[in-house]
């Protein structure tokens, strides 16, 4: 045994082995070391090998799922191994097979995946700056394919947030190592091109990659090709749900950096948390399948207006219709995951009961989504089935309430098989003919007190007390002679016998026959499936929109082709869930204004009031209404944030570090179609320092990137910039203080704020009243010195045109020569001349 296991072993080097005995799975030396530590179980020995014991840890199969639930989670994969032999009759140890292998990307099990996401295998290429990304979400069957430049690798592994990663191993893209992301490395060879392109043509069936728009995406087609393997190689199954590959493009997306998508806590608390989140304020959806659609939205807005105001207008014709959609689609299951589970041949007993009657259901979604006024609507009710024949194939198969596992029977329906019902037929009337057949043995023997019995070890028999056994008749076989009674059997029984005893194991094995047939027969309907799942989660996200619309007082946003980003007494969605009263702030911003300077003192509100901007943004391009009086909104390209201050110890990068890099990726990626937040610049360094990075990045937006900025700070001196450039403005958050205290009027007005209030914050947040005072009075010393100083002010220079400067000569002599008619010796001559002018 020890020999098959090390066997098997040998082929999964890399993941633990759970080996099937009985009614364990059993892992041996490291891996059982390894599983011990994990899973706290206790780690025996057994038997030895060359001398030294054999270390081995144990999980109850009735109870596998919990612990690879938790192997997984923890980034490790595992190779299950079954009995495929019959123990009964095998030589040497039951042959065995590893049936399946599961990583923490390639999870399809409900109870291993998270209801609320996608779970996601991504693998990565790279060649001469070129980043190609393939990813497949086995449980839907989605497969995407997209290449970016490398140093984009972190932005776009945050907004597809993969469960497992799949990497050459020559692979040598910086930064991720830092990441704790689990990672396979497959021999780079497995995602060259070519063999890539051969993967994917042969398992699609097509000729070429044109079709799905692949042919010019070489590197990603090499990671493709990887990953598809990879698949199989994990699933042990033909995928047939994986029906085709899509290339995204991100120029439809409005596109958002790491940084931002953690700032905005879109779907993550900064802490981790899911909640309080905009996903998990928006997220009030009737199915699983309508979570996981609205997380997607939420990382992939749309620039495309037209495809926004097809939702809107979807959202718009819900809105006094949504209780009866949502209610019908909440008894509706999974089917996205349980079609995928059927493509993969491990859809439970209960997976096909639930799509059956969730099938059901979707006649009435449909009707009642193709009654509303929305083309998006109706076409997504012609994508639910009227009649869906796979329905009419389970309602014919399933009994109405099957049990959990196939292996106890009572699965298949009746009337589904008649070699089924007969097989059943006997169990159930075995009672019922036997007590026939002993009124008829008695009546034809005239032994009245014949008995028809059963044990375990003689089966059945018919037994006479020995003083009547010479009234038996002739076709009675002797089986037993007791002290007092003789036991008989005939051959009507033996046949019965036959029959009832095999029933069992009959019934059984033909269950399961038929179960596999009705997967078989129901692969055909996966595409169809698959299509009505998408279409019952567009539904659903936008049944909730308008639900959210309603309950949260929400607006619909317009969107226009002119620079505008007007909101008129916009809200921020999640804080003002949490506040008694939420005080709404307009926003205003255009070609002619496009950096508010935002100041005000700290808890003022700032920026609450910058989060709200970016998030009613990402709001309206997801199709949903926002918390606003009105929203008017232009092209928008990319959001950005510079927000908080926190360290990347992992990377190795300070906070002043974090800070900078992220000021740096927006002053080169930033356009005039992008909204940008800034808060507080600059303050991770000397006061000077910070001051002076600020300005000049400032003046960078201003000048060259030309973005919608919200620039919130609190350097008073920056405030000046509205009076050098006709598109800033300053506005502030207003406070008033009341009797040496403050009170925040989170009210956004236009101006700059006239002081700061730091001290009587720090007084609200319980700094002791001495300190406060001494703080006062060091402040006005301060405040004394600077005036007494005259400090030159390092600004009043730099805004204001500098009267011109005299050029140096030197400068002068270069300018005079001409270059192209100079001989070598003249160019060495004026080269001296140059020299020697700069020395004066
Ligand atoms: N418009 C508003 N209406 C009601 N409450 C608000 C509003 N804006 C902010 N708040 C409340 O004030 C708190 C502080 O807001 P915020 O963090 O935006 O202040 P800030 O000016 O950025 O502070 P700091 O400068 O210290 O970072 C929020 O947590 C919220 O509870």
């Amino acid at each position: 045994m020890m020999q098959q296991y090390l066997s098997l072993k040998r082929d999964h080097p890399d993941k633990l082995v759970f080996y099937r005995m009985g009614d364990f799975y059993e892992l041996f030396y490291e891996d059982a070391e390894k599983a011990a530590r994990l899973l706290d179980i206790t780690l025996t020995t057994r038997g030895a090998s060359a001398g030294t014991p054999i270390k081995m840890a144990g999980v109850p199969y009735h109870a596998a799922e919990g612990y690879l639930a938790r192997l997984v989670k923890l980034g490790e994969s595992v190779a299950i191994v079954e009995q495929i032999g019959d123990p009964a009759t095998s030589k040497g140890p039951v042959e065995r097979k590893v049936m399946r292998i599961v990583t923490p990307g390639t999870l399809t099990d409900a109870a291993l995946l998270d209801d609320k996401r996608d779970n996601l295998v991504l693998a990565l290429n790279s060649i001469k700056g070129v980043l190609g990304m393939a990813w497949l979400s086995l449980s839907s069957g989605e497969f995407r394919i997209m290449q970016v430049p490398v140093d984009e690798v972190m932005s776009e592994l945050e907004r597809l947030r993969p469960s497992e990663l799949l990497l050459p191993d020559d692979n040598a893209i910086a930064l991720l190592d830092t990441l704790a992301i689990p990672r396979k490395k497959l021999p780079s060879w497995q995602f060259d091109s070519e063999s890539g392109q051969l993967t994917l043509t042969r398992h699609f069936g097509t000729r070429d990659l044109a079709g799905f728009g692949a042919e010019n995406s070489p590197v990603a087609v090499g990671a493709a090709g990887a990953l598809l393997e990879y698949a199989k190689q994990t699933q042990g199954a033909h995928l047939a749900h994986i029906a085709s590959l899509s290339v995204e493009d991100t120029r439809e997306l409005v596109r958002m950096d790491a940084a931002t998508r953690r700032n905005l806590e879109l779907t993550e608390t900064l802490r981790g948390e899911a909640s309080p989140t905009l996903a998990s304020l928006l997220d009030h959806c009737s199915t699983s399948m309508g979570s996981r659609l609205l997380r997607h939205w939420l990382h992939h807005p749309l620039r495309n207006h037209a495809r926004l105001r097809e939702r809107l207008d979807a959202v718009a014709a819900l809105s006094s219709q949504h209780q009866t959609l949502r209610d019908t689609l909440s008894g509706v299951a999974d089917i996205e995951r349980i079609t995928a589970r059927i493509a993969l041949r491990s859809a439970r007993p209960r997976d096909l009961s639930s799509l059956r009657d969730s099938l059901a259901r979707l006649k009435d979604a449909r009707h009642q989504a193709a009654s509303l006024n929305s083309a998006l609507l109706n076409t997504l009710a012609s994508h639910l089935p009227e009649n869906a024949p796979a329905e009419a194939l389970l309602r014919a198969a399933i009994l109405p309430e099957p049990s959990t596992l196939l292996r106890d029977g009572g699965v298949i329906n009746h009337g589904y098989s008649a070699d089924l019902d007969e097989l059943r037929d006997i169990q159930t009337n075995c009672g019922e003919f036997l007590l026939q057949l002993e009124a008829r043995e008695r009546e034809r023997t005239g032994i009245s007190t014949l008995k028809v019995e059963f044990n375990r070890v003689h089966g059945f028999y018919i037994e006479v007390s020995r003083a009547q056994s010479d009234k038996v008749p002739d076709d009675y076989r002797r089986r037993q002679t007791l002290k007092n009674a003789e036991r008989y059997i005939t051959p009507e029984l033996k046949e019965f016998e036959d029959k009832a005893l095999s029933a069992q194991d009959k019934s059984l094995a033909l269950e399961k026959q038929l179960y596999e047939a009705l997967l078989d027969a129901l692969i055909p309907h996966v595409g169809a499936l698959q299509q009505a799942a998408q279409a019952v989660a567009t539904l659903d996200v936008l049944a909730n929109f308008a639900e959210r619309s309603e309950t949260c007082n929400y607006v619909a946003p317009e969107f226009v082709s002119s620079n505008r980003l007007e909101i008129s007494e916009g809200r921020h969605p999640v804080v003002e869930a949490g506040v008694e009263r939420f005080i709404a702030n307009d926003i205003y911003l255009s070609d002619a204004r496009k950096l508010l300077l935002i100041t005000g003192p700290n808890m003022g509100g700032k920026s609450t009031y910058m989060r709200q901007t970016a998030l009613l943004t990402l709001m309206a391009h997801i199709g949903c209404c926002v918390p606003a009086q009105s929203a008017i909104i232009g092209p928008i390209d990319r959001i950005f944030t510079r927000i908080g201050a926190s360290d990347d110890l992992a990377g190795g990068r300070s906070t002043f570090m974090v800070e900078m890099t992220e000021s740096a990726n927006i002053l080169n990626n930033a356009t005039a179609h992008s909204l940008v937040l800034m808060d507080e610049v600059g303050r991770g360094t000397s006061t000077f320092d910070g001051l002076a990075l600020a300005w000049a990045i400032a003046r960078a937006l201003i000048e060259k990137n030309r973005s919608y900025t919200l620039f919130a700070t609190h350097y008073f001196e920056l405030t000046r910039l509205a009076h050098d450039y006709a598109g800033v403005a300053n506005v502030h958050l207003s406070a008033v203080e009341h009797k040496e205290s403050i009170v925040f009027l989170h009210h956004v007005e236009e101006g700059p704020a006239s002081q700061s209030y730091g001290l009587a914050v720090a007084q609200l947040a319980g700094v002791p009243p001495k300190v406060i005072r001494e703080a006062r009075r060091h402040l006005l010393e301060l405040e004394n010195q600077s005036v007494a100083r005259q400090q030159p002010d390092l600004f009043t220079q730099a805004g204001a045109p500098q009267p011109e400067a005299q050029p140096h000569p030197a400068l002068e002599m270069l300018e005079d020569a001409d270059v192209d008619s100079l001989s070598p010796r003249e160019a060495l001559s004026l080269l001296y001349a140059l020299k020697t002018k700069l020395a004066e």
